[in-house]
């Protein structure tokens, strides 16, 4: 983000709360995310890039897929339990990273640290943070008691390398066993609902606590984060040179890029269109998972994220070849409705959705899901 002149916003607190048992779906968290954040806020969450086709795009990409069930097969206890390069989630719902979580709720990433370790998931902490990794990682462990929370840690390799490499021992430091470059933003997405608002940057006494003092040797200093259009293979070669850390890559959409990134040695894929808020009209991520569950599914696990909302999208997700999904906004609905409680309601409603739908499917687990299990519908259908 840029520094540019902004209008200070205040949250509008007029909505009555309301019991959280009340909200049955991801969907109305949102409508009630909607109705207690500031306006110029929650256009920042939910907007995305230009004419936000490709925001539509992916949620109407799980819409016009079918399940096609299995019958007389299932079991009473179903097993949704993933075990993604070396750690493992109780579920395969994922926490993908979003920034700036105080903008919605006074603890930030406090809260979601606290609801992801309880849900026995992956949060997948994002670089942007407006609270340090290692506050982060101490809340998940305080309240993730009888395990380690289970925590990785996204970044955007920095102009710079030597910041990058600083940002790699910081969250190796607080315990983060794996890390997520995201590859999708040589430069910027642009929001044009930010843009009306003017929303360009934090407000005062929000900062992106990861970048400060990152280097060591300056006085407190919060550094911006740099996007880097010149970024190529080797600068993703050299970060792994230089971490035992294993490295998925976020954000590769080209099959063609998908297949090199294998052959380099790349660990991961997080298939990701940044939930359209990067290139405008580029594919739904669950159109696109077949393809590359062909070039990279048998090598390295393939993690999608992007429009899901329902139990249905995470098995769609995962019959056609994911190893698991992540959600982006609908954490942040859950943290803006209720903080930790909040997220962590969000979170079990999906893995309350999901057991039902492998219920529904003849499935004994996650294991279960194959191919065979997913039509594409008429166009259109919801
Ligand atoms: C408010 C917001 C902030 C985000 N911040 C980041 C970020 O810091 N780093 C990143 O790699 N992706 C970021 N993303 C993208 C998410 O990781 C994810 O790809 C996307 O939200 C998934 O789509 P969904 O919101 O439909 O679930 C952000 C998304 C949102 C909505
Ligand atoms: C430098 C902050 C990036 C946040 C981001 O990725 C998003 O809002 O989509």
């Amino acid at each position: 983000m840029v520094s540019a002149p902004r209008r200070t916003t205040t949250p509008r607190t007029e909505e009555p709360p309301g019991a959280l048992e009340d909200l049955l779906t991801v969907r109305e968290f949102e409508a009630r995310a909607r109705r207690i954040l500031d306006p110029v806020h929650y256009d920042y969450i939910a907007g995305g890039a230009r004419d936000e086709v490709t925001v539509r795009a992916n949620e109407a990409g799980f819409a016009r897929l079918s399940l096609l069930p299995r019958v007389l097969g299932g079991t009473a206890e179903r097993d949704s339990a993933v075990s993604i390069l070396g750690t493992r989630a109780s579920m395969p719902v994922l926490v993908s990273p979003t920034a700036f979580h105080r903008l919605v709720c006074a603890e930030g990433e406090i809260a979601t640290g606290r609801a992801a370790a309880r849900a026995d998931t992956i949060l997948i902490a994002s670089m942007a943070s407006t609270v340090a990794i290692r506050e982060v990682a101490a809340a998940a462990r305080a309240a993730a008691t009888d395990r380690d929370p289970a925590l990785w840690f996204q970044l955007y390799l920095q102009p710079d390398p030597q910041d990058t490499l600083a940002l790699v021992r910081r969250a190796a430091a607080a315990g983060c066993t794996a890390l997520v470059v995201t590859v999708d933003s040589p430069v910027l997405g642009v929001n044009e609902r930010n843009v009306r608002n003017r929303f360009h940057d934090l407000p005062p006494g929000l900062a992106c606590e990861n970048l400060r003092n990152l280097r060591g040797d300056e006085p407190d200093t919060v550094r911006r984060i740099g996007m880097s259009p010149e970024l190529n293979w080797d600068d993703v070669d050299r970060l792994r040179a230089h971490t035992k850390l294993p490295v998925l890559l976020k954000g590769v959409l080209h099959p063609e890029d998908a297949r090199i990134a294998v052959d380099r040695g790349v660990d991961g894929l997080l298939l990701s269109n940044h939930g359209g808020r990067q290139l405008d009209t580029v594919p739904a991520t669950i159109e696109l998972l077949p393809e590359f569950a062909a070039v990279a599914g048998r090598k390295v696990p393939v993690l999608l994220d992007g429009g899901v909302r329902r139990g249905t999208d995470v098995v769609k997700a995962l019959a056609l070849g994911a190893t698991a999904v992540g959600i982006g906004r609908p954490l942040v609905w859950g943290l803006a409705v209720a903080g930790e409680e909040g997220a962590l309601r969000v979170l079990e409603l999906l893995r309350a959705e999901l057991d039902h739908t492998l219920a529904l499917c003849g499935a004994r687990g996650v294991k279960d899901l194959t191919p065979d299990l997913v039509r594409s519908a008429q166009a259109g259908a919801r």
